[in-house]
């Protein structure tokens, strides 16, 4: 399989928004380390606005399309939820360049599934047309399953996102990340042949990002919080998101400096 460009990088910006949430204060401010991601080499900003706003709050939204608008017009904002008429209000008001549309239910701690696609046929069909309309692109959340891709292509959608929560389940075992990344690849190219676009996230690290994109050299776009997060403790948020970019990179032509690949978590 061949590959034209770099994986990019979307910076979730939830676990720093749970951060700020501890205290009635501003910081650490969402903006701020969004600014700081995009001026280190990220593509985009992600946030998962949940009912409960335990994280993203829907009062960031407006801040956030504001930075992205104001200094990075090349940046992608990627707004991922269930679509509630709520979440769809949001998504209308604040104008993403992607929306992934995720099947979570209020009450889960974090996204742990993808999308059935035959189930949810009628609801996907209904709300990625409307999206479609409104000029974003739309993802929508799957798991490793080959045979799922030809039912999540007829949605409409324009690319799905690996659910890659299993596959960081792996970490310290290699033979099982081989086999979790093997299967991502093939629904990979299953979604591929189908003319979809692939993108991938949850659990993701700097340490087992280069076998994914190994496995999967035409994934667009991985989106990563949690994990980035954690590292932007120990190395400051912009080595962090350099780190993190040059994992992307690790797979395809650019090569990522050795210690990138052989440190992380
Ligand atoms: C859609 C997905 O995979 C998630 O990783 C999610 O965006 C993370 O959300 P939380 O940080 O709120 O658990
Ligand atoms: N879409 C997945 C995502 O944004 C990343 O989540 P995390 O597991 O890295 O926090």
């Amino acid at each position: 399989m061949g590959h034209a460009m770099p994986t990019e990088l979307s910076v979730n910006l939830n676990a720093i928004a749970m951060l700020r949430n501890r205290r009635d204060l501003p910081w650490p401010s969402v903006v701020h380390f969004g600014r700081i991601a995009l001026a280190s080499g990220a593509h985009g900003l992600t946030v998962h606005p949940r009912p409960d706003e335990r994280h993203i709050r829907f009062s960031d939204l407006p801040d956030i399309r504001s930075l992205i608008d104001a200094e990075f017009p090349d940046a992608e904002f990627n707004i991922e939820g269930y679509p509630t008429e709520e979440f769809l209000a949001l998504v209308a008001a604040h104008r993403p360049e992607q929306v992934t549309l995720v099947p979570d239910d209020p009450s889960q701690p974090t996204s742990d599934h993808g999308w059935d696609f035959v189930a949810d046929a009628a609801l996907l069909k209904d709300v990625v047309a409307r999206l479609k309309g409104q000029g974003a692109r739309v993802s929508l959340f799957a798991d490793a399953e080959p045979g799922a891709m030809a039912a999540a292509a007829a949605t409409g959608c324009d690319r799905i996102e690996l659910y890659t929560g299993p596959y960081g389940a792996t970490y310290g075992d290699a033979d099982a990340a081989e086999a979790e990344a093997a299967r991502l690849g093939a629904t990979a190219r299953a979604a591929l042949d189908l003319g979809l676009g692939v993108n991938a996230g949850h659990d993701l690290t700097v340490a087992n990002l280069p076998r994914l994109v190994r496995h999967i050299p035409s994934l667009a776009e991985v989106s990563i919080g949690h994990g980035l997060t954690a590292d932007a403790l120990e190395f400051g948020m912009a080595a962090t998101v350099r780190r993190f970019v040059e994992a992307c990179r690790s797979g395809t032509n650019a090569s990522p400096a050795p210690d990138i690949v052989a440190d992380g978590h």
